[in-house]
C-alpha cells in the first residue's frame, strides 16, 4: 500500500476538490465526501488499491448524505440537491461523482467493457443487476457490432454507430476499427466524415472534442485546462475553412480533426487519451449554416488580419506552455491563405505538421517512387501537370521537386521546372507573377497563358497528371483520352475529397484510358473490372502518412518538423507495396496492414529525426520498428481486480 497520506496521494493523481457547494444541505456532502476521485487516472496497481478505498469512503459518504433526509412512506421521489423544486434562474450546483464503480463505470467509455466484464469484476466493481447475466468476450463484442454496423443502409447512419460507440466502449471502438480498417475508414473518415460536417449541427450528441472561439480570447489557457485528460501528445486542429473540398463548415469541421486522431490511435497507436481535437471558430462565412437553426457554432462571419492571428498566437502559445515543446500539432483543413503562413510562423518555435501540405505530399511522392516499378523510368523523366495549385498542389509539387533535386543532385529550382500547375485561372505562368499568392510563385514558369486543362496537357505533355482543386468530375472523358493519347500508361490521380469531388472516379480513369491509367484517388473507390482483368485502385490519403509519421516523432521526442522527414516517409511507405500489390494495379499496399506499415514509417522518420539532432530521446532505441511496435496502443481489454 502507499505510505502517503490519502490526499497527498490524490493530489499527485490530480484528483479535484469538491467545488461550490451552495446550499448548507450540498455543504455538509461537499465536507463528508471532501474529494472526487478522477476516473482517467485508475491503473497502476498501487493507485487501484487507493482508488478502490476512495470508492467505498464515497459510497459511504453519498449513503450517509442519502439516508440524511427523512424517507418517505412508501418510497417517492426525493430532490436532493434542491434541483427538480429550483425555478429557472434559481443557481443549483452541477453534482458529479466521477468514481469508476457501478453505473458510473458503465458510463464511462475509458474502462467500460460492457458484457465482457465477467463474474468477478462485476462483483468487486458493484455492477451486479446492472448487467444481463451473459457474459461476452470482446471478439464476440466486435463480430456483433460488425453485424450491426452492416445493417445501417446509410453511411451516415454508421458513422453515427460508430462514434456512439467511441462514446460507449473506447477500447471496443478501436478494436472494431483495427479489426476492419479496410471497411470501416470509409465510415469514421473520407468520404462519410465529409457529410457528418455538413450535417454536424443535426447530428451533434455530446461534445467530442475542445472548441475554442473568439469569445475564449484571453483565456485559452483556461479553456485548454478544462479538457479531462493531462498528458496530451498531438492535438489536431482546424478552423473549418476548407474541410475536404466542401468548403468553408465552420465550427462543424470538428469531426475532422476528432476523425483524424481516430486514426492516428488506430492506424499509427497513439494513445486515445494522449489525443485532443480541437476546433478554433473564429466564425465561419457560409450563408447556410449562418441561417440554419441547428448551426453549432459563432453566428458571425470570419474573423480575419489582426484578430484571427492574436486567437491563433494565444492558442499556440498556450498549447506550449501547458503541454511542452514536444506536443505535435497538426494543422487540418484550414483556407490555404492561413495555412502557409501559420506553418510558417510556428514551424521554427513549436512541433506543426500540415496534414494538406505535408502529409498528402508524402503520401503522394511515396505512390510515384512506387509506380517507378511500373512505368519504367526515374523521378525526373517525368512531366507533373497538377489541376490545383493550393495547399495539396503546390505541397506535393515542392517536396516531388525536392526528392527529384536530391536524387540527381541538382538545385531544386531546376528540378521545378518539370512540374507545372492549373489553377481556377488557368496555367500557372510568369506573365501572372506578380498576382500569383506566394506559394504559387516558385511554379510560375515561362509559357504562353493556356486557359483549359486539355490545352495545358496537349502543350505540356505531362507523364503524370495530379488532381488537386477540391472540384469533381474536372478529368473528363476528353481529358483522360488526351493523357492516354500521349503515354502508354498514364499516371492520374484524382485526390480531391470526398468522393463527390474526386476529378474522376476510378471507372473513369480505367475506362476512358483502356486499361492504361495507373489510378488512385483520395477517397476510395471500389474495384473496377475492365475487359477480363481486375483494377485495384490505390488510395492516395495522407492517412497512410500521418499517423506513422505523427508516431516517429512522439517516440523520438522530436522538437521541429524537417522536409526529409517527409522524404523519409515516402520511401518507407514506397517500401511497403509488394508485387503482388502492383500486379493488382496498387500503388499503395492494404491498409489492413498499416499497423506494421506505420511502424516502418514511425521508425525510418524516428531515425532520421535522430540523424538531423533534432530527437531528444536518448539514448537512441536500437531496432526502431521494434520499438515503435512497442510504443503502440492495444485496445485488448484489461483485467479490473
Ligand atoms: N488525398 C488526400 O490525402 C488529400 C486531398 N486533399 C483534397 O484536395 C483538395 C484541395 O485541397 P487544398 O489544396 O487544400 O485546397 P486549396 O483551396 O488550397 O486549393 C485548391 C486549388 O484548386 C484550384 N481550383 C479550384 N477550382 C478549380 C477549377 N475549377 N479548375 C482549376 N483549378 C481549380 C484553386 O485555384 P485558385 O488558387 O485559383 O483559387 C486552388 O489553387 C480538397 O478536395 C482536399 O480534400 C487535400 C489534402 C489531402
Ligand atoms: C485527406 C485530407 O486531409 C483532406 O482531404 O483534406
Ligand atoms: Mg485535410
Amino acid at each position: 500500500m502507499m505510505s502517503l497520506s490519502r490526499t497527498s496521494f490524490l493530489n499527485n493523481l490530480g484528483v479535484s476538490e469538491l467545488y461550490n457547494p451552495v446550499s448548507s444541505k450540498q455543504k455538509r456532502y461537499a465536507a463528508s465526501l471532501k474529494v472526487v476521485a478522477s476516473t482517467s487516472r485508475t491503473g497502476d496497481r498501487n493507485g487501484t488499491v487507493v482508488m478502490e478505498s476512495v470508492v467505498k469512503e464515497t459510497r459511504e459518504a453519498l449513503t450517509a448524505v442519502e439516508e440524511e433526509p427523512k424517507s418517505a412512506v412508501g418510497g417517492g421521489v426525493q430532490d436532493v440537491y434542491g434541483e427538480d423544486s429550483a425555478t429557472e434562474d434559481q443557481f443549483v450546483t452541477p453534482w458529479n461523482v466521477s468514481v469508476a464503480s457501478g453505473y458510473t463505470l458503465l458510463r464511462d467509455p475509458h474502462h467500460n467493457k460492457g458484457l465482457a466484464f465477467n463474474d468477478k469484476e462485476r462483483d468487486a466493481h458493484y455492477l451486479r443487476g446492472l448487467l444481463p447475466p451473459a457474459v461476452v468476450s470482446q471478439d464476440l463484442q466486435v463480430k456483433k457490432m460488425m453485424h450491426n454496423i452492416r445493417q445501417y443502409q446509410l453511411p451516415l447512419h454508421k458513422y453515427m454507430a460508430m462514434m456512439d460507440l467511441q462514446e460507449r466502449n473506447q477500447k471496443l471502438f478501436y478494436k472494431l476499427l483495427i479489426a476492419n480498417v479496410e471497411e470501416l475508414l470509409p465510415v469514421v473518415y473520407t468520404p462519410t466524415v465529409g457529410e457528418a460536417c455538413q450535417k454536424y449541427g443535426s447530428i451533434y450528441m455530446r461534445p467530442q472534442g475542445l472548441y475554442i472561439s473568439l469569445n475564449e480570447k484571453g483565456r485559452i489557457l483556461e479553456v485548454l485546462r478544462n479538457w479531462p485528460e493531462k498528458n496530451i501528445q498531438v492535438i489536431v486542429v482546424t478552423d473549418g475553412e476548407r474541410i475536404l473540398g466542401l468548403g468553408d463548415l465552420g465550427c462543424q469541421g470538428m469531426g475532422i480533426p476528432v476523425g483524424k486522431l481516430a486514426l492516428y490511435t488506430a492506424l499509427g497507436g497513439v494513445r486515445p487519451s494522449a489525443c485532443l481535437p480541437i476546433t478554433i471558430d473564429v466564425g465561419t462565412n457560409n450563408e447556410e449554416l449562418l441561417n440554419d437553426e441547428f448551426y453549432i457554432g459563432l453566428r458571425q462571419k470570419r474573423a480575419t488580419g489582426q484578430e484571427y492571428a492574436e486567437l491563433m498566437h494565444e492558442f499556440m502559445t498556450a498549447v506550449k506552455q501547458l503541454y511542452g515543446e514536444k506536443i505535435l500539432i497538426q494543422f487540418e483543413d484550414f483556407a490555404n491563405h492561413n495555412a502557409f503562413d501559420l506553418l510558417s510562423k510556428y514551424g521554427t518555435t513549436h512541433l506543426v505538421f500540415n496534414d494538406d501540405i505535408q502529409g498528402t505530399a508524402s503520401v503522394v511522392l511515396a505512390g510515384l517512387i512506387a509506380s517507378q516499378k511500373v512505368v519504367k523510368g526515374a523521378l525526373s523523366d517525368h512531366r507533373y501537370l497538377f489541376l490545383g495549385a493550393g495547399e495539396a498542389g503546390t505541397g506535393i509539387a515542392e517536396l516531388i521537386a525536392l526528392e527529384i533535386a536530391k536524387q540527381t543532385n541538382t538545385p531544386v529550382e531546376e528540378a521545378r521546372k518539370k512540374i507545372w500547375l492549373v489553377d481556377s485561372k488557368g496555367l500557372i505562368v510568369s506573365s501572372r507573377r506578380e498576382s500569383l499568392q506566394h506559394f504559387k510563385k516558385p511554379w510560375a514558369h515561362e509559357h504562353e497563358p493556356v486557359k483549359t486543362l486539355v490545352d495545358a496537357i496537349n502543350d505540356i505533355k505531362p507523364t503524370v497528371l495530379i488532381g488537386t482543386s477540391g472540384v469533381g468530375k474536372q478529368f473528363t472523358k476528353e481529358v483522360v483520352e488526351a493523357m492516354a493519347t500521349i503515354n502508354e500508361k498514364p499516371i492520374i490521380f484524382s485526390l480531391s475529397n470526398p468522393t463527390s469531388q474526386s476529378e474522376c472516379t476510378a471507372e473513369e480513369a480505367y475506362n476512358w484510358s483502356q486499361g492504361r491509367a495507373i489510378f488512385a484517388s483520395g477517397s476510395p473507390f471500389p474495384p473496377v473490372e475492365y475487359e477480363g482483368k481486375v483494377f485495384v485502385p490505390g488510395q492516395a490519403n495522407n492517412a497512410y502518412i500521418f499517423p506513422g509519421f505523427g508516431l516517429g516523432l512522439l517516440m523520438s521526442g522530436t522538437i521541429r518538423v524537417h522536409d526529409e522527414m517527409l522524404l523519409a516517409a515516402s520511401e518507407a511507405l514506397a517500401a511497403q507495396v509488394s508485387q503482388e500489390n502492383f500486379d493488382k494495379g496498387m500503388l499503395y499496399p492494404p491498409f489492413a496492414n498499416i499497423r506494421k506499415i506505420s511502424a516502418e514509417i514511425a521508425a525510418k522518420v524516428a531515425a532520421k529525426a535522430y540523424e538531423l539532432g533534432l530527437a531528444t530521446r536518448l539514448p537512441q532505441p536500437k531496432d526502431l520498428v521494434k520499438y515503435a511496435e512497442s510504443c503502440m496502443y492495444c485496445p485488448s481489454y484489461r483485467n479490473y481486480r
